[in-house]
């Protein structure tokens, strides 16, 4: 779960998250989610945090308003693993889509 995805594992996960983009220059997804207010955003947050509490895999993530930009990358392997191919499904999920 830890160790970096192969390229044809990444390929393979990456192609059933077509709303996550690599990273420019350094191993990593992301997405930009939009919501309808501040508040779905938080709930947003505060849900994905509770995921991801359990998970003991954490998000990088900013948000501005209703607007949240989150990257997954797993600091201790230095890339994108399972578990961030595992939150990102998540995070969508909560995000309903
Ligand atoms: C000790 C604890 O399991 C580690 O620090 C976990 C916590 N959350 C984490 N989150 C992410 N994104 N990458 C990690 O390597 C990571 N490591």
């Amino acid at each position: 779960m830890r160790s970096k995805l192969d390229p044809v594992e990444r390929t393979v996960a990456l192609a059933a998250l077509p709303q996550w983009s690599e990273v420019e220059g350094r191993d990593a997804i992301a997405r930009r989610f939009v919501f309808k207010n501040f508040s779905e955003a938080w709930g947003f947050m505060s849900r994905s945090a509770l995921i991801a509490e359990r998970m003991d895999h954490h998000p990088e993530w900013f948000n501005v308003y209703k607007t949240v930009d989150v990257t997954l990358s797993t600091h201790d392997a230095g890339g994108v693993t399972h578990l961030d191919i595992s939150l990102a499904k998540a995070m969508d999920a909560i995000a309903g889509n």
